[in-house]
């Protein structure tokens, strides 16, 4: 399925579109099929975009009891590690929102990395019922080397197509990441990447546009599912080389 790319010269403009977005799916959901189930995107990106689903403009539209967080990876790293996803979301929108515990789906990183992929795939694979994971919205960053989750340029966790989590160790960060293979996003309802600034405009070009560009240089191009579009929320400066 092709891309739908909204280009905005301005980031709260931005950041709003998707906020909306992200409101009008859950609520869809939670009428059609009780709950949403939300996967998030680390990174320093969607920081701002979670901090105004917490805020008094937009905390009312959604009903965050019937909410469910996943994280699109993690860094595999102790618990109170800063360079954990989950810590930054807890403090921008978990906290603000008192969203349950119970409610999300935080990645254990107590033993192996390859042990916290498997219960983290356990636990996701539990909530689904066995049923296929088909998560309501993916929310995706990405790197300026084209990566997204933990899917990272010349690793072997591209070649995987199971929809399942995975543990993989990625030298250019010389660190284990726990990440959601393309096949498990691209199962998606939605998928929407949320990226800006000048320091992406080579990524955005080579993952959208460069016909040459193979998938383990920018593991981005891998995403993009059978049946809806993939939405890109993207400013002006990383648009700029389109
Ligand atoms: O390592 C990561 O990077 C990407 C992009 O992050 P950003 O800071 O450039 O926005 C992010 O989407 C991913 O979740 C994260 O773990």
């Amino acid at each position: 399925m092709i891309s739908a790319i909204n280009v905005y010269t301005d980031i709260n403009e931005l950041l709003n579109a998707l906020a909306e977005n992200i409101c009008s799916t859950a609520q869809a959901a939670i009428r059609e099929r009780g709950q949403f189930n939300f996967v998030l995107a680390g990174g320093n990106s969607p920081k701002k975009l979670y901090e105004l689903l917490a805020s008094e403009k937009f905390s009312n539209k959604i009903d965050w009891d019937k909410t469910y967080f996943f994280f699109g990876d993690e860094r595999f790293v102790p618990e109170n590690d800063p360079q954990r996803n989950y810590l930054m979301v807890k403090k921008a929108l978990f906290v603000p929102l008192k969203i349950k515990n119970s409610n999300v789906f935080n990645v254990d990183t107590s033993e192996s990395p390859e042990t916290a992929a498997l219960r983290y795939d356990k636990s996701i694979r539990y909530h689904f019922k066995e049923k296929t994971v088909e998560f309501d919205f993916v929310l995706l960053g990405l790197g300026d080397n084209a990566h997204t989750a933990s899917l990272f340029p010349n690793t072997t966790v591209l070649e995987e197509t199971d929809a399942t989590i995975k543990a993989v160790y990625v030298n250019e960060v010389n660190m284990y990441r726990i990440t959601m293979t393309a096949p498990l996003i691209n199962q998606a309802r939605n998928i929407a990447f949320l990226v800006y600034g000048k320091d992406k405009a080579a990524a955005i070009y080579h993952v959208l546009n460069d016909s040459k560009g193979t998938i383990n240089e920018y593991p981005a191009r891998l995403i993009s599912s059978d049946k809806h579009k993939t939405h890109w929320y993207i400013d002006s400066e990383s648009a700029s080389k389109l």
